[in-house]
C-alpha cells in the first residue's frame, strides 16, 4: 500500500544546536535504513520549508504508524498522511 506523507518540522526555542543536531543525525540514519529496505520510498524537502513530502510503501496502517512514530524527531514533527489508491488512467 502507497502512503504520501507531508512532515512538518517545528522544534521548540529553547532546544539546543547541539540537541538538534543529534537528532537530525538520529534522523537521517534511521530514514536510511527504511530507504534502503525499500518501506521508505522516497523523500522530497518542499522548498522553502522545514517540512518534506515522503512515499512509503508498506504492509498496513499499524506498519506506517509504526515507521512514522519511530522517527526521532517524530515528537517535533506534525504528519499529515494521503493513503493512495491507483488511477485508473495510469499505465503502472
Ligand atoms: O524533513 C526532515 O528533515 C525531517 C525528516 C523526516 C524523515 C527524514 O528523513 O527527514
Amino acid at each position: 500500500m502507497l502512503y504520501l506523507a507531508r512532515m512538518d518540522v517545528t522544534f521548540p526555542a529553547d532546544l539546543s544546536a547541539e540537541r538538534i543536531a543529534e537528532l537530525q543525525a538520529a534522523e537521517k540514519e534511521y530514514s536510511q535504513a527504511l530507504q534502503h529496505d525499500g518501506r521508505f520510498a522516497g523523500i522530497w524537502r518542499v522548498v522553502g520549508e522545514y517540512a518534506n513530502y515522503s512515499l512509503f510503501d508498506v504492509a498496513s496502517n499499524d506498519e506506517l504508524h509504526q515507521i512514522l512514530s519511530g522517527f526521532p524527531m517524530y515528537a517535533y514533527m506534525k504528519v499529515k498522511v494521503t493513503p493512495l489508491a491507483k488511477h485508473p488512467n495510469s499505465i503502472r
